[in-house]
């Protein structure tokens, strides 16, 4: 943008990258004998650097959604795009988080979050770099050349998210990340993860059936149904931006997640 222009205050807002963009998606599981349709209709935008999360009961079709939005499923019809470019197939411009602990045993902390940069021939100082910064930032610095099997499933997870950012991905897609985790694991996580997306700025694409845990991280939540996969409902979390474990106690919380449970139980 052209100084002067940003001075007159006439010039476009910039658009924040990581957008997506899901147009009339739908899913079929089809074999010779059935078809069973597993979403229906998806319509929703995602914005650069937004946290959204969708909730919905188990079989509604969140993980079939977010395979497509990372490439690694086919859409029977429909579309993804990523700021305005079309998701034909898995990229380093989404990195994915699982519920299990995906990490590569063989290799060490620093290794595993290093290991899609040197897939992609990045040299080995540029690599230490980027591997130290994360290590700083998931704090467990002094980890670095343990292996995953001396790791609590906590730090796992945490070595899983380094790594899914040492692409510098414009999204992260996560599907139930800390869904394993026990439960005073699982708060803390939220926190880092939060502290995560506030320093790398990335969309977040986050899955849970934990209303809590979706009320805690999100901006937004998109509550999604079965029978087929469809979303029902859309919410704004009216939250302060700053989540300390307090904003669990106010009101506000209290009768999202109250609105959310009855929409759920239906
Ligand atoms: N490869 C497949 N072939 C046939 N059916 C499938 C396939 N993958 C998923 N399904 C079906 O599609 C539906 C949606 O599955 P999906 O895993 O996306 O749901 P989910 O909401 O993520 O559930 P959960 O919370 O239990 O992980 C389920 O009924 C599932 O059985």
């Amino acid at each position: 943008m052209d100084q002067a222009a940003r001075n007159r205050g006439t010039a476009q807002p910039e658009a924040v990258p990581g957008e997506i963009t899901i147009l009339g998606l739908h899913k079929a599981y089809e074999s010779r004998k059935s078809r069973f349709e597993a979403l229906r209709d998806i319509r929703l935008t995602v914005g650069g650097n937004e946290f959204l999360t969708i909730l919905g009961p188990s079989g509604c079709g969140k993980s079939t959604l977010l395979r497509i939005v990372a490439g690694l499923e086919d859409a029977s019809s429909g579309t993804v795009l990523l700021d305005g470019e079309e998701v034909i197939g898995p990229g380093a411009d989404r990195g994915m988080v699982f519920q299990g602990y995906t990490l590569f045993p063989w290799l060490t902390v620093r290794e595993n979050i290093e290991y899609g940069l040197k897939l992609r021939g990045v040299p080995i100082l540029d690599r230490r770099g980027v591997s130290s910064y994360l290590l700083r930032v998931i704090k467990l610095e002094a980890f670095d050349k343990a292996y995953p099997k001396q790791l609590s499933g906590g730090m796992k997870q945490r070595v899983a998210i380094a790594r899914a950012l040492a692409n510098r991905p414009k999204v992260l897609l996560m599907d139930e990340p800390f869904g394993a985790l026990d439960a005073q694991t699982k708060l803390e996580m939220q926190e880092m993860l939060l502290d995560v997306w506030e320093k790398e700025k990335t969309t977040v694409l986050f899955i849970t059936h934990d209303i809590d845990e979706a009320i805690f991280l999100s901006q937004r939540i998109v509550v999604m149904g079965a029978g087929p996969g469809r979303i029902l409902k859309e919410f704004q979390v009216r939250l302060p931006a700053e989540r300390t474990p307090e904003v669990r106690e106010r009101p506000e919380f209290l009768a999202l997640k109250r609105e959310l449970a009855q929409l759920l139980k239906h």
